[in-house]
């Protein structure tokens, strides 16, 4: 049985009162993976689904969910799998996809028998995944780093120097609206997306992971003149709704996946806010 939490959406007037456990309680997501298991949050923006799957002793499968009243998870959904823990494979309707580390898998709507499984109970797969409602089924495909778009953003002088591996991405696999990819921070580096932006046509959905133990990512959310910060974990993700930037700084070296859903497949598509003018 897949389990499930629901994230219903947040007015950005409403956001401006929270206070801490608030914050956390509708943005952050502690639990992404946990062994056997998989775990979803739905949440109200563009109706994504973002959680995880982590097969240690025995396989697991893509089961629907109540909010979903489909016969099948994926009857109306696409979806993109990142695996961030040991080699695994993912079998969709019989055809079996091995994913080591980093390499992410595009499922398109309509198939009906997703498993997750792991090569080594003793470092098992970690499948990080969101999922968005889809018009049409493309074809499922298995991107690895070296098929990624990349991008070179950033500068050791402000320490934001990083390579954006755009995986699933317009040009690279064809999606109805979904996008997901992994920034990863160059050695010394801490700020992610800064330049912070905005975009109100996707919402976004972030998932950091490599924190070493005792370090944490301090995620700041909100319209650029009223904004939180959410102090994140390993292995925790943010949801970001449309109104909200997103950016955060590490205690130390991070990586993260980012994954949108919404208008449109542009990723260019941002309207920027310089660090001076932030409140
Ligand atoms: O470090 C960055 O900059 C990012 O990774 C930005 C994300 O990809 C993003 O927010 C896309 O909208
Ligand atoms: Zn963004």
């Amino acid at each position: 049985m897949n389990i499930i939490e629901e994230r219903y959406a947040v007015h950005q007037d409403d956001y401006k009162r929270y206070d801490t456990e608030k914050l956390r309680q509708h943005f952050l997501i502690e639990k992404i993976f946990a062994p056997d298991e998989v775990l979803f949050v739905y949440a109200h923006y563009e109706r994504i689904m973002v959680g995880g799957a982590m097969p240690v002793k025995s396989d697991v499968a893509l089961e629907p969910v109540y909010q979903q009243k489909a016969s099948h998870f994926l009857e109306r959904r696409e979806l993109g799998a990142i695996n961030v823990g040991g080699k695994g494979s993912i079998t969709v309707d019989g055809e079996r996809f091995e994913l080591d580390t980093k390499e992410a898998l595009y499922i398109g709507r309509g198939a009906q028998e997703v498993v997750f499984a792991s090569d080594d109970a003793s470092k098992p797969a970690k499948f990080y995944m969101n999922s968005a409602p889809a018009h049409h089924s493309y074809p499922h495909k298995k991107v690895g780093m070296s098929d990624a778009k990349v991008l070179e953003l950033g500068s050791s002088e402000t320490c934001n120097e990083r390579r954006i591996n755009q995986l699933l991405i317009n040009g690279v696999v064809e999606t109805c609206q979904l996008q997901m990819g992994m920034t990863e921070l160059q050695p010394g580096s801490i700020w992610n997306t800064m330049p912070v932006h905005t975009h109100s046509r996707r919402m976004e959905a972030y998932f950091y992971f490599n924190i070493p133990e005792e370090q944490a990512v301090c995620h700041f959310m909100g319209p650029a003149n009223e904004t939180r910060h959410i102090w994140v974990g390993n292995e925790q993700a943010i949801v970001s709704p449309p109104w909200s930037m997103h950016s955060g700084v590490g205690t130390a070296n991070y990586t993260f996946i980012w994954g949108m859903a919404g208008e449109n497949l542009d990723y260019t598509d941002m309207d920027f806010h310089k660090p001076h003018t932030l409140k």
